[in-house]
């Protein structure tokens, strides 16, 4: 196993920023380079007012503040970080195509080609090329057939290494990670590189946690984990419909069957439906590549965990429209939250967006207020939709920084996100400042629903009759 000095990380985003912070604040002695072609990203990581930083999460600016300047540096010197480490993490996006073959489900792959012929071109010496994305099964040979026919007689060992974490709980997971994939070729030298890459994680990770397979299990790996948890969260909004119907409580379901220990107690909440950047596009992903071998049954079975997704999000606009006397059309509804959960700024596939795309089809009037995230990433939320033109959106829209504001003569409330101050607030405060009868539509089950009954809401919990 060989040591390494210096490292480079090619994407400073929720994945590369937080990891590489991470690994700068363990391993004093390696130099970390994260880089990226975003000027203003790298600009914002750079940025002398920690509380500027491009990503939110609870305990990075800390880290970033303690590390950076000293072994954590951020740059868009691309070539130059390339060519002066001996390993490279790849962690760029790998967002679901939106043209051509696979439109819709397999995963664009260009960011991670440019970057393999990017590498191809720079390298002078050896490198370890560490896959962070979450990539396609086989993808690993893609990027090795590109980064071999350079011509320039260097040695490039490929790894997969995904990442897990969470976001808003990104730098806990990382520090106290479950366990670490490292795949890689099972020949000398791909060993020597796991055990490098293993090297890097043993500064801080027990090395039980560190978990050694071939590259294709180590890809393949990450996206069943996705669709494993994001199952979960179909499986108990599936029931939460249920329990609308019938005397049953999801929170009470979710509780019963969690206590089985061959089932556990995590990711049962119901909620309005999961969001986020990962789950629905790698299982789009998975879905693809079932397709692609012809296992059509198995990619029908996964597909299914975002039919339901798709269906709670529909489900809850429905029901507001339905309860508010079957029309929106200029009634003020406050959204609380946007971000897809909690503690952080990402709003990609948030729930929030699908719903208020909804309610704007019925001509509502939103109002949102979220505490991190800011109204430029809301209207643009909105307008990539393409459902009407930007100048409707902020027509019907609008984005304020005061929760009261919000909800000033409101007819309705939608709790979009569990942020902690919405259990916080003074709700009786807020009835008072709404329109009568004045409706609550939480879709995080957050609220307590005896207490809102009792200030005289007319109040909606998911998964609860
Ligand atoms: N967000 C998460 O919680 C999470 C967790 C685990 C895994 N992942 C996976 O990690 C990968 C990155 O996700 P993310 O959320 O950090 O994405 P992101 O969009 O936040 O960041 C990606 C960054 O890569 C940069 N980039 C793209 N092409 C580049 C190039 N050729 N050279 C330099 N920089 C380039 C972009 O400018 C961007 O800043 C994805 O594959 C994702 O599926 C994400
Ligand atoms: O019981 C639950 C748990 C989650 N969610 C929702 O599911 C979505 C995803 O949540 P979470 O998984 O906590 O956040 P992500 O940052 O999307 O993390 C997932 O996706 C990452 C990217 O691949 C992986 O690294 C993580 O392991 C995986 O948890 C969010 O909208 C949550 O509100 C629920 O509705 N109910």
């Amino acid at each position: 196993m060989r040591k390494i000095n210096k490292i480079c990380c090619i994407g400073a985003g929720y994945v590369g920023g937080p990891t590489m912070a991470v690994i700068a604040k363990n391993c004093p002695e390696i130099q970390v380079e994260v880089v990226d072609i975003n000027q203003k990203r790298i600009d914002l990581w750079n940025h002398e007012n920690l509380d500027l930083l491009p990503i939110y999460e609870p305990g990075l600016k800390e880290i970033v503040g303690e590390t950076r300047g000293k072994n954590l540096f951020f740059s868009t010197e691309v070539d130059k970080a390339i060519e002066e480490a001996e390993m490279i993490f790849i962690s760029v996006n790998t967002p679901t195509k939106t043209y051509g073959k696979g439109k819709g489900q397999a995963a664009d792959l260009k960011y991670i080609e440019l970057c393999a012929r990017n590498i191809a071109k720079v390298a002078k010496t050896d490198k370890i090329v560490v896959e962070k994305s979450t990539l396609p099964v086989r993808t690993a040979g893609a990027i090795k057939s590109i980064l071999d026919n350079t011509g320039n007689g260097v040695n490039f060992e490929i790894l997969s290494n995904p990442e897990f974490l969470a976001e808003g709980t990104a730098v806990d997971d990382l520090m106290n990670a479950d366990r670490i994939l490292i795949g890689g070729d099972e020949t000398e030298s791909g060993q020597k590189a796991k055990d490098t890459l293993s090297w890097i994680y043993e500064h801080w990770l027990p090395k039980e946690r560190i978990l050694q397979t071939n590259v294709w299990s180590s890809e393949l790996s990450k996206l069943v984990a996705n669709a494993f948890l994001a199952q979960r969260v179909s499986s108990i909004n599936a029931v939460s419909a249920l329990c609308e119907k019938t005397d049953a409580n999801v929170a009470e379901v979710s509780k019963a069957i969690g206590h089985d220990s061959r089932i556990g107690s995590k990711f049962l909440n119901s909620s309005v439906g999961f969001g986020g950047s990962c789950f629905q596009k790698d299982i789009l992903n998975l879905v693809y590549i079932a397709k692609s071998y012809g296992l059509t049954e198995v990619a029908d079975y996964w597909e299914q965990v975002i039919i339901m997704n798709d269906y709670q999000k529909r489900r809850f606009a429905d029901n507001i429209i339905s309860t508010l006397y079957n029309t929106v059309s200029g009634k003020k509804i406050c959204f609380y939250g946007w971000a897809f959960k909690k503690d952080t700024n990402d709003t990609r596939e948030s729930a929030a967006i699908y719903v208020a795309d909804a309610l704007l089809d019925e001509q509502a009037q939103i109002v949102i207020y979220d505490p991190k995230v800011s109204e430029e990433t809301i209207y643009s939320d909105l307008d990539y939709l393409g459902t009407r033109s930007p100048e409707e959106n902020r027509k019907l829209i609008k984005v304020v920084k005061d929760p009261m504001d919000a909800n000033k003569d409101a007819h309705a409330i939608a709790i979009m996100t569990e942020w902690d101050e919405f259990r916080a607030y003074d709700w009786k405060a807020i009835f008072e400042n709404m329109l009568k009868p004045a409706f609550v539509f939480d879709g995080r089950r957050i609220l307590d629903k005896d207490k809102m009954d009792s200030i005289g809401f007319k109040y909606y919990k998911i998964g609860q009759s």
